[in-house]
């Protein structure tokens, strides 16, 4: 298959006040691919991913989704856009509306973006996304706080893939689970990845975790990128100081 470019940010740079947190962030993620993007708190990579969803706006740059302006996009061009791409933050907690119960939760999206679905057409597509993320049906007449941490990534991770995006933001979505839990969304992560051809940015503190599970990555110091290649030989042979400390500091990361 061709590579073709999915998503470009050129020179992106986000300032607060006299504080420019994100700096000149320039990078392409081709279809089908998982941008890795690794650095330690603080270094930008929650504004970089809130940028490409134009989430927030940035100071100046720009990002293409699809050869498509997306910070000039028209507003209905925009809502289109949304349906494309996804974002899974890091808190299954918070992310989730407690008052709401999980058939909420996953028929939202569809109510959101006027796709018109009701009665056994929309059950059968919510079982559907029950199953892709491996929650048994009762799931759905169960409220958030009736699950543990991993299940409740796995709703946000079925309601992220409600619209089949194309395009998906995973910020640190194991950094709140305990190791194992971890290890077993971010396997049903791959999987679900290569079952629908999706394109990833995956933001993490662990060096180990984005070798297993990208293809390329890029690690920002203090809002910049100072380092970015193929996954395995950048961390078996990394050229920066910064890039080989955060590999030292980061544990090895298992399936097992
Ligand atoms: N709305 C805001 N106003 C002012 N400063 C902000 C705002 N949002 C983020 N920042 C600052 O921008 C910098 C980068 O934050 P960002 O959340 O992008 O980092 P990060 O690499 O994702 O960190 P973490 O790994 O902790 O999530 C931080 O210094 C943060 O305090």
């Amino acid at each position: 298959m061709q590579a073709k470019t999915l998503i470009r940010a050129e020179g992106l740079t986000k300032q607060y006040g006299t504080q420019t947190v994100v700096h000149d962030v320039s990078f392409d993620i081709e279809h089908g691919e998982i941008l890795g993007l690794v650095g330690e708190s603080g270094s930008g990579k929650s504004t970089v991913a809130r940028m490409l969803l134009k989430l927030i706006e940035p100071t100046s740059g720009a990002v293409h989704f699809d050869g498509i302006d997306v910070l000039h996009a028209p507003t209905s061009e925009l809502r289109h856009l949304r349906r494309r791409m996804q974002i899974v933050f890091q808190d299954p907690y918070a992310a989730l509306n407690p008052r709401m119960r999980v058939r909420q939760i996953l028929a939202e999206p569809f109510h959101i973006h006027k796709q018109a679905l009701h009665g056994a057409e929309l059950e059968a597509k919510l079982i559907d996304l029950l199953d892709e993320v491996q929650l048994g049906h009762s799931a759905l007449s169960r409220y958030p706080h009736e699950f543990s941490g991993g299940q409740r990534q796995r709703i946000n991770i079925a309601r992220a893939l409600a619209l089949r995006p194309e395009f998906l933001v995973l910020d640190e979505p194991v950094s709140a689970l305990d190791v194992s839990v971890g290890a077993q969304i971010i396997n049903l992560l791959r999987d679900l990845q290569k079952a629908h051809g999706l394109t990833c940015l995956f933001i993490s503190h662990s060096m180990p975790l984005v070798r297993y599970l990208c293809d390329r990555v890029a690690v920002m110091q203090r809002g910049s990128i100072v380092e970015m290649g193929e996954a395995v030989s950048l961390c078996e042979n990394p050229q920066q100081p910064y890039t080989q400390a955060l590999i030292a500091a980061t544990p090895e990361f298992s399936v097992k």
